[in-house]
């Protein structure tokens, strides 16, 4: 049921080893029939596949698929919310994410009993490719964001709260002026050995869903300067604006494909 979480520092050009991770994962359409899911936009898309439950907990599917339902339902909500606050009126998004190819993942970071290797982190730099992300996470701590001020910042663990996180398609459809958040894990400091769990939630749109930048009312573009990127990032910003002819579905395939390469 697990399998290596490839290194998602990849997804910005990063060469590192493997982040220091299990992964569980299911996609909002995995319990479709094969018609259904193949609607979803070709058969080797990565949320086309089947979902695969364990049978042991008795329960665990149909909890997972509530989960879902109600994250589904919550990222709706907060991009109602987003195309109130960019001025685009509230259902804005509406026809873009009315088939949405959403993910959830259970992040498993093991107890780490051996120094990482150099470079090697419990997830390294990147961002979300999605709308944007719905994080559980427990009181382990690691969690950092990207600063403009060059540094990284630790999200503090807020019991009842989930994290927010802008993915990559706010940055493309904002055209920069909302960032698409860069963040990391860190490892826990030598000899402490805890595991940590976090449940992301990866808010997507329809696959085929255009990504340009929309025009917003008082002009489009970076309204505040762009954070550094993580060196040795190729130069530029982290993500970098598609090119033509980009959507959601290809973006994700080929970020998945670097992170697994
Ligand atoms: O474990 C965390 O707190 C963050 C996980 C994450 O960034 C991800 O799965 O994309
Ligand atoms: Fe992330």
């Amino acid at each position: 049921m697990s399998y290596s979480a490839g290194s998602v520092a990849k997804g910005i050009g990063l060469d590192t080893p493997p982040d220091l991770c299990e992964i569980f994962s299911a996609n909002v359409l995995g319990d479709l029939d094969t018609e259904g899911r193949r609607r979803a936009g070709g058969d080797s898309a990565p949320w086309t596949r089947v979902n695969v439950w364990p049978g042991d907990p008795a329960g665990f599917r149909p909890v997972w698929l509530a989960y879902m339902r109600a994250m589904e339902a919550l990222s709706q909500d907060l991009m109602r919310l987003f195309g109130l606050a960019l001025g685009l009126g509230e259902d804005f998004f509406a026809d873009r994410t009315d088939a949405p190819v959403s993910t959830v993942v259970a992040n498993y970071y093991y107890p780490q009993t051996v120094p990482p290797l150099p470079g090697q982190l419990r997830k390294g730099a990147h961002t979300d490719w999605g709308n944007l992300t719905v994080l559980h996470q427990d009181d382990a701590g690691g969690l950092q964001v990207r600063h403009r001020d060059g540094g990284w910042r630790d999200v503090p663990f807020v019991p009842g709260s989930f994290v927010i996180n802008i993915g990559d398609m706010m940055a493309f459809w904002t055209g920069g002026r909302w960032v698409s958040t860069l963040h990391r894990v860190v490892n826990p400091v030598a000899g402490r050995t805890g595991a940590r769990l976090s449940i992301p939630f990866f808010h997507l749109p329809n696959h085929d869903a255009s990504v340009d930048p929309v025009p917003l009312p008082g002009g489009s573009g970076p309204s505040v300067p762009p954070v550094p990127p993580v060196q040795p990032v190729p130069a530029g910003e982290p993500v970098a604006p598609p090119g033509e002819g980009m959507t959601p579905g290809r973006w994700y395939a080929e970020k998945m494909a670097a992170i697994y390469a």
